[in-house]
């Protein structure tokens, strides 16, 4: 059944974006109720409106603390429409029916990431307000609640296009839309008080989009984040949920370099990847790696994309492009392409969560996010000889690769080079034995090449492998019992090791 808003009570923060909702509310003869700051700002625009406190008989105490919670106020909105008992007492208590609630509650996660104090973050802790949007929400039958700003738009299709009756079906999207306002609400006060404890999980992930399938086209998708707020998409179609997986995989990677860099990757590992002067000449040197691999891949950069390296990046079929910026000639040339993503990467910053999660079983994994990199100051040499120079500028790089590939991973580098990886195998013997495969697949010399392992070497093999390839140095985390044996034969051999005594495992 249809029903009509006659009394709309009003109590929110934020107060811009309220003027339509209240002239169109005006137009319809609604009668406003509202708390002391609202009540303001809607009589300063010329309507009338009653306080809260002439409804209840009672002032707004504790510093605010208390203002809507009286029974007035909630019997108003709780009442059954269609319960003969309410109804008298209703009457009898003199509550008026509220049938539109509009909220904007206390802005407690802003105040939280701002930095507030303690004291600060407790009074954000919204409480009439959130008790009105459950109350609102739980009476949907008969009323209307808006629970945020996001909600105004639909709320004014409702004023102007059914001149503000609404049926059931209505009324209960907003209810839904509210539960979710409160529950994300609460469980970011949760979280604020967990802190570092873990005691237990609560998410609240607003917003959910529906993609166009999962990893496969029989799986439904959908990705709940803010993808506008890592990201300006000004080029191609519709992000899928498998390109999420590997932008997410390479602006991670992209993240922990500071100098000039490119990387080409494919099912989330890097095929290719460079650090030179240019983004042009980082792309090359990124393409020699792999080339077969490269087509259909995600190019991700550190640095602006001129028309040169747009020129040649446009030579073969890529997915994705993400880079900070992009001069107007290289977009001429990359937009040349319908469906080809082109991303502006606005912020690594808030592309990553400190914490990662994974569904296992019938619960959740949560991990801190790996953001360890190992720098020259903590390496420790293990054999006699001692890495060059640009040994360990090779070796830093390559270990950098190996932590964003699949285990088991050995990552084979030279000039600051990706040459080759062995990726997601299923022993370390295999993954060196691939990367060598590769390497001569694509011609690379790997005389003078560098080694990374993202966890120990259990048996001296590994190195006995690589010795034989060509390669110089190594770098691993250490802490096989084994260790000796490898260290052992390096020194026999006249290569260098390093450990980071940082394990990179990525299952
Ligand atoms: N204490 C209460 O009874 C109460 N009732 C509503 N509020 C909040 O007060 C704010 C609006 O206050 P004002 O209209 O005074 O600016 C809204 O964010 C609303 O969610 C309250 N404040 C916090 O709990």
């Amino acid at each position: 059944m249809s029903k009509k808003i006659q009394t709309a009570l009003i109590s929110v923060y934020h107060k811009d974006g309220l003027e339509e909702i209240l002239r169109e509310l005006h137009n319809l003869r609604v009668k406003f109720i509202s708390t002391g700051g609202t009540q303001e700002f809607i009589q300063s625009l010329g309507y009338e409106c009653e306080a809260v406190e002439d409804v209840s008989g009672y002032p707004s105490i504790l510093g605010g603390r208390v203002k809507t919670l009286h029974p007035k106020i909630f019997g108003g909105i709780l009442y059954r429409r269609d319960n003969e008992s309410d109804k008298k007492q209703v009457k009898s208590y003199d509550i008026p029916s509220i049938d539109l609630v509009i909220v904007d509650l206390y802005p407690f996660r802003e105040t939280v990431a701002s930095g507030g104090t303690e004291e600060e973050i407790i009074e954000k802790i919204d409480i009439g307000g959130i008790s009105l949007i459950r109350a609102a929400a739980k009476n949907y039958k008969d009323v209307i609640i808006v629970a945020s700003k996001e909600q105004y738009a639909p709320l004014l299709d409702l004023l102007k296009e059914k001149k503000g009756l609404s049926d059931i079906d209505d009324r209960r999207r907003f209810a839904k839309e509210a539960f979710m306002v409160s529950s994300g609400y609460d469980s970011a006060i949760f979280s604020y008080f967990d802190g570092d404890d873990k005691s237990s999980l609560r998410i609240a992930q607003d917003g959910g989009k529906q993609l166009r399938y999962g990893e496969n086209p029989h799986q439904q998708g959908l990705f709940y984040g803010n993808f506008d707020e890592v990201f300006e998409q000004l080029h191609g179609k519709e992000i899928s949920y498998n390109n999420l997986l590997d932008i997410d995989a390479a602006v991670s990677l992209i993240s922990d370099f500071n100098e000039t860099a490119l990387a080409i990757l494919k099912h989330n590992n890097a095929c290719g990847m460079a650090c030179r002067p240019t983004v042009k000449e980082a792309w090359d040197a990124a393409l020699a790696a792999d080339p077969v691999s490269a087509f259909g891949g995600i190019v991700v950069t550190n640095r602006r994309v001129d028309k040169e390296a747009a020129a040649a990046i446009n030579e073969i079929f890529f997915e994705v492009i993400i880079a900070p910026e992009y001069d107007k000639e290289a977009l001429d040339i990359l937009f040349q392409k319908k469906n080809r993503i082109i991303l502006v990467l606005k912020s690594s910053e808030k592309a990553t969560q400190r914490l990662q999660y994974r569904s296992v079983l019938n619960g959740t994994l949560v991990q801190d996010k790996d953001v360890s990199v190992e720098t020259a100051a903590g390496l420790q040499v293990m054999t006699t000889k001692i890495p060059t120079t640009k040994e360990i500028e090779d070796l830093l790089f390559a270990n950098i690769l190996v932590k964003h590939t699949k285990s088991n991973a050995i990552v084979l580098a030279k000039d600051k080079q990706l040459i080759a990886s062995g990726t997601g195998q299923t022993s370390r013997v295999d993954a060196l034995n691939q990367a060598i495969e590769k390497a001569g697949t694509f011609h690379f010399d790997l005389q003078g090449a560098v080694m990374a392992s993202d966890a120990f070497f259990p048996f001296p093999d590994c190195v006995e492998i690589a010795a034989k390839a060509g390669i110089t140095a190594v770098i691993q985390p250490g802490g096989s019992v084994r260790d000796g044996e490898s260290v052992d034969y390096c020194n026999q051999n006249g290569l260098s090791m390093v450990k980071t005594g940082i394990r990179h495992f990525k299952h």
